[in-house]
């Protein structure tokens, strides 16, 4: 580590702090995460680090250890120590497979999600919906960015038909990902100073994308990467890129699923849970009742029925794993009733 830090060249990683800790402190950021500890960026170089054992203890929320992203404080030494996660501005996290509630962060401090999808066979609007949901408690502003544009010929077919479905305002790009020209769209989410993280399924495009905005092949491929064996390639691999736009990139490789956490309001599908508030029946079913808006809206084509069954699986999860979550506080507070963080909005007491 060099002598000096300043603050001009924390701001270069995205870091919007106003002072340097005291006490021969550093500040840096977690841009990789290794089974064997963290690398962390202190503006002018990388170097690994050790968690402080404090973030070791059993029983410590996984969400409140240090997560790519973060700015943490470390005390130099050999190895350097993580001495504190400093307050995160925004989270991404998701909840993880599993029977267990467990939420994973994804990303910290970061100002965009960037949803990566290609125009190809893998299209699929009810991911990007789930990914945007998941997005919404996290503070940062979703991107929704359609790869692959050179290789399809009805792509723009593809394009309208998901400017229609999501909320108006949601900013959607299409690429190809290979051209440097084509890429420049994505400038303002990368701008000096500013974080965005990728997510996509794999194969999406993420590493090539990742290489046209790094202006060289930087980061292995997905090829030598490998997206089904975590833990190879550790040495190499970095999940926080500076970019030479000045904007830092978070990769997310090798996420295959992505639970919602339970938190999710799912106000992209603000519309059709008014549409429900206004059924006869208070309990309406949306099946055959009489009065029902929800099968008006389906019988006259203003409500697609994919993206009507896509809500009702993302309500269902929604619930299930607000219920697991409120159960696991429950445990921890020593079987007091927790305070219930989302009414069941499906199914309102609403009196007829
Ligand atoms: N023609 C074209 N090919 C693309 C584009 N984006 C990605 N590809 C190709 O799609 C394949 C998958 O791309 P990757 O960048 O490896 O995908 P990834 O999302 O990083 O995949 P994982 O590493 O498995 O998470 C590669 O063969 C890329 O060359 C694009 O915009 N246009
Ligand atoms: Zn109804």
């Amino acid at each position: 580590m060099s002598d000096v830090q300043t603050i001009e060249q924390l701001r270069h990683i995205g870091w919007r702090g106003q002072a340097l800790p005291a006490d021969g402190r550093r500040v840096a950021r977690v841009v990789a995460q290794h089974r064997a500890g963290y690398e962390l960026h202190d503006g002018s170089q990388i170097f690994g680090a050790q968690p402080a054992g404090h973030f070791l203890k059993r029983g410590l929320d996984p969400a409140e250890r240090p997560a790519v992203g973060d700015f943490v404080e470390v005390e130099p030494g050999k190895p350097p120590h993580i001495l504190s996660v400093q307050p995160r501005r925004t989270v991404l996290s998701r909840a993880a497979a599993g029977e267990r509630y467990e939420r994973q962060v994804i990303a910290t401090n970061i100002d965009f999600v960037l949803v990566l999808t290609g125009l190809d066979g893998d299209f699929n609007p009810a991911r990007i919906e789930r990914y945007l949901s998941l997005t919404e408690g996290s503070g940062a502003q979703p991107v929704v960015i359609l790869s692959k544009l050179d290789l399809h010929d009805d792509g723009t077919a593809r394009i309208e038909d998901l400017r229609g479905r999501l909320p108006a305002g949601t900013p959607i790009h299409a690429i190809n990902s290979k051209d440097p020209a084509s890429v420049t769209q994505l400038a303002g989410y990368l701008r000096s100073g500013d974080s965005a993280v990728l997510v996509g399924s794999s194969g999406a495009g993420k590493s090539t994308l990742t290489n046209t905005l790094l202006g060289s092949q930087h980061m292995a491929t997905s090829a030598v990467r490998g997206h089904d064996s975590r833990g190879r390639h550790t040495t190499t691999y970095r999940a926080l890129l500076p970019l030479p736009s000045g904007g830092c990139l978070i990769d997310t490789p090798g996420m295959r699923e992505l639970k919602l956490t339970g938190e999710e309001h799912l106000d992209l599908f603000a519309d059709i849970e008014a549409l429900a508030e206004a059924c006869r029946f208070a309990d309406c079913g949306h099946g055959s009742e009489p009065g029902c808006a929800v099968q008006a809206a389906l019988d006259d084509g203003e409500l697609s029925p994919e993206r009507w069954r896509n809500y009702l699986k993302l309500r269902d999860e929604r619930e299930e794993q607000a219920a697991m979550l409120e159960s696991r506080l429950r445990r921890q507070r020593g079987g007091r009733p927790a305070t219930k963080m989302h009414g069941p909005r499906g199914s309102r007491e609403r009196e007829s």
